[in-house]
């Protein structure tokens, strides 16, 4: 008698949870769609960069996660819950406003304000706190300001303050809008560096809203572009293609690549506003990583 071996199962990736899940998700103001059948899933550790021009629905995306906004129709899980304000899961980098020329706070104490900002008053951090506020303090290369008052910093020493803040709580979820702006270029590549770097030694998963694929092109593994109230989501070299960016444009949109840099040329900067009763087939799915 022979010895058969026993048949293998096949191996396969352990399936994880996705820790952001939309589904046939649809946000409106009034009558106005601001885009509709969003169904995504966003893994622990994904980068994710969403793209696409004004008004598409970017930060409103960002803001429905945070539960400041409803949908009118599908769902959103964040973490396996609805969405909730002031969820500890979830940092947030806010698009760039200027700080108050006054405001009494100093650099140090908006980055700390990622720990106990949700508290009233300023009360003791643990030393391992204390610790954290003073590492990202020097990751954003903001040691030599910490202690000025905030309101007297340029646009981009406030823009690196608050990445540190949004980094301090070690969120499990990192949602970004525009975070980049303002800063200058080693920044941009510091900056960028450092949420990878959370995410890939944390597994947190990173939403980027941004209008410069660039300085995060080797970070990204998916791309979510919205443009007139459809999207595309799928690896970036499958999505930001003349073919797949002119089928969702409905114009011819070129895509070159300059020594590794990718350039759009062309596009719609006044997008197509999709009305309830738009039957156009509105999206296309790339394969990509994790779950769609
Ligand atoms: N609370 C609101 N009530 C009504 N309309 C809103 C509200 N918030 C956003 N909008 C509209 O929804 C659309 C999408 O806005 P959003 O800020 O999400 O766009 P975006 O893609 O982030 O744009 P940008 O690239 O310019 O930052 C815009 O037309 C905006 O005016």
């Amino acid at each position: 008698m022979t010895d058969v071996p026993p048949a293998r199962e096949p191996t396969r990736e352990p399936t994880r949870a996705p820790i952001l899940e939309l589904s046939d998700a649809e946000l409106r103001f009034g009558e106005r769609v601001v885009w509709h059948h969003l169904t995504l899933d966003v893994q622990p550790g994904e980068f994710i960069a969403v793209l696409g021009p004004n008004g598409t629905g970017k930060t409103s995306l960002l803001r429905a996660l945070l539960g400041q906004h409803r949908l009118r129709a599908g769902s959103i899980r964040v973490n396996g819950h609805a969405p909730r304000t002031g969820d500890g899961d979830l940092g947030y980098i806010p698009q760039q406003r200027g700080m108050d020329r006054d405001t009494p706070m100093r650099g140090r104490d908006l980055v700390r304000m990622g720990i106990d900002g949700h508290r009233w008053g300023l009360g003791r951090l643990k030393r391992e706190e204390r610790d954290r506020v003073e590492e990202l303090i020097d990751a954003v290369g903001a040691r030599e300001y910490a202690d000025s008052p905030v309101g007297l910093l340029s646009g981009g020493e406030q823009q690196r303050l608050r990445v540190a803040q949004a980094l301090v709580g070690q969120p499990r979820i990192l949602l970004c809008d525009e975070p980049l702006l303002s800063l200058d270029m080693h920044h941009q590549r510091r900056v960028a560096a450092l949420i990878d770097e959370m995410r890939r030694t944390r597994d947190t998963a990173v939403v980027f809203v941004t209008h410069e694929i660039n300085p995060i092109l080797p970070y990204v593994d998916r791309v979510l572009y919205l443009a007139g109230g459809h999207h595309l989501v799928g690896p970036p070299r499958e999505v930001m293609t003349s073919e797949s960016l002119s089928q969702l444009y409905r114009s011819r949109i070129e895509v070159v690549d300059v020594g590794g840099r990718l350039v759009i040329v062309g596009g719609d900067d006044h997008p197509h506003h999709p009305s309830a009763d738009d039957s156009v087939e509105d999206s296309r799915v790339l394969p990509g990583r994790g779950a769609l």
